[in-house]
């Protein structure tokens, strides 16, 4: 070993020894903390969100903004677990894209709750199986999920917080070559965002059976058992499932987005960087939708997404999902909510969260 590669090292092992220091410092503050909330309530995200935003903008470099962002969760992380564990229930199984966005708001010490359906995160939240859950709310080209607005509208719960997980698919097989697919395995979702890289890529593809599945996670399943398929999934779903990877990132549209929600009992506090998330409804006159943004604008209120539902009470009976930039607390806000609710026949408060 070279000397300057003895020396260098021997630095890194000085400042490893000072951050398992500073880190167990750390862990021992939380605990302090958690001894004190009498709420028992140990996750804030406002709180979180608050450090994550001074870590980064105090990042003094090499390592860039994503990363950072990622050690700090995973540091709150154990913390947090330190002070209480914690339970997230999503949409299963293990390997879709909804544990993905869990484990990256909450990182890894968490126990993760597989569910079967929508329907199942939000009853293990409100029957207290879980502390939280994970639910997708809308993708950037598929656009909204139905199910999570229908049971939003029904539900006692709070939303928490939002997630944004870009969406990267993978090819995965039990070998990588790609002459020998035969067969694939595809969610009907993914199978779609992926069609155009598929003819490109895949001359054979004339004679490639396209099975569909119920999951991301399921595809790689199936694959794993099956000598010449493949599936498309995540990358997570490849090493869960010991596939290799044929090819990565192969969606046709590489912004595309998938944005969840975490939702909950509790409510939060101001972060400085907030999104508050409605339902509302009026009756059906002419003009009645502008009454109801009208307040939102007079009070310098910004509107982030305007989405409508049928109410499910009568034919062509709409609810409008809206999510406005700010907090309840927040004084226009607040003015803006208060004459929202003489106007509006139905106004429910989702909750107010930090925005990402
Ligand atoms: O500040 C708190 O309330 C803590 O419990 C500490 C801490 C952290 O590790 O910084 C951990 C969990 C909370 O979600 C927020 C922050």
């Amino acid at each position: 070993m070279s000397e300057e590669l003895k020396q260098l090292r021997n630095q890194i092992d000085a400042i490893d020894n000072e951050l398992l220091q500073l880190i167990s410092k750390r862990a021992g503050l939380a605990q302090q903390i958690g001894k004190i909330k009498k709420s028992g309530i140990i996750y804030r995200p406002e709180r979180e969100a608050q450090i994550l935003t001074r870590m980064q903008e105090h990042n003094p470099g090499p390592i860039g903004n994503k990363h950072i962002k990622q050690l700090f969760i995973e540091i709150m992380s154990v913390c947090r677990a330190l002070e209480k564990p914690m339970s997230v229930a999503y949409l299963g199984p293990s390997g879709t894209f909804s544990e993905d966005a869990a484990l990256k708001r909450f990182g890894s010490a968490i126990t993760t709750i597989a569910c079967d359906s929508i329907d199942e995160v939000f009853r293990a939240v409100e029957t207290d199986t879980a502390n939280y859950g994970v639910v997708p709310v809308e993708n950037s080209t598929e656009g909204a999920v139905g199910r999570t607005m229908d049971l939003l509208l029904q539900t006692s719960l709070i939303i928490c917080g939002e997630i944004q997980l870009a969406i990267h698919q993978f090819l995965m097989a039990q070998q990588t070559e790609l002459t020998q697919i035969n067969k694939i395995y595809t969610h009907p979702q993914s199978f779609a965002q992926c069609h155009q890289w598929l003819r490109i890529n895949l001359p054979q593809i004339s004679d490639i059976a396209f099975v569909p599945t119920a999951s991301n996670a399921d595809a790689a399943q199936q694959a794993s058992i099956d000598k010449h398929a493949a599936a498309i999934a995540s990358q997570r779903a490849a090493e869960l499932f010991g596939l290799s990877i044929c090819a990565e990132n192969i969606e046709d549209d590489p912004k595309n987005t998938t944005r969840f929600l975490i939702i909950g009992k509790q409510t939060v506090d101001i972060s400085g960087k907030d999104k508050t998330s409605l339902i509302m409804s009026t009756n059906n006159r002419s003009g009645a939708i502008y009454t109801l943004l009208k307040p939102l604008a007079q009070h310098g209120v910004s509107m982030s997404r305007l989405e409508s539902r049928p109410s499910r009470t009568g034919l062509w009976q709409y609810v409008f999902f809206v999510d406005i930039e700010g907090h309840q607390q927040n004084e226009n806000v607040a003015t803006a909510l208060a004459e929202l609710r003489d106007k509006a026949a139905f106004l429910k408060i989702l909750g107010s969260y930090p925005a990402t």
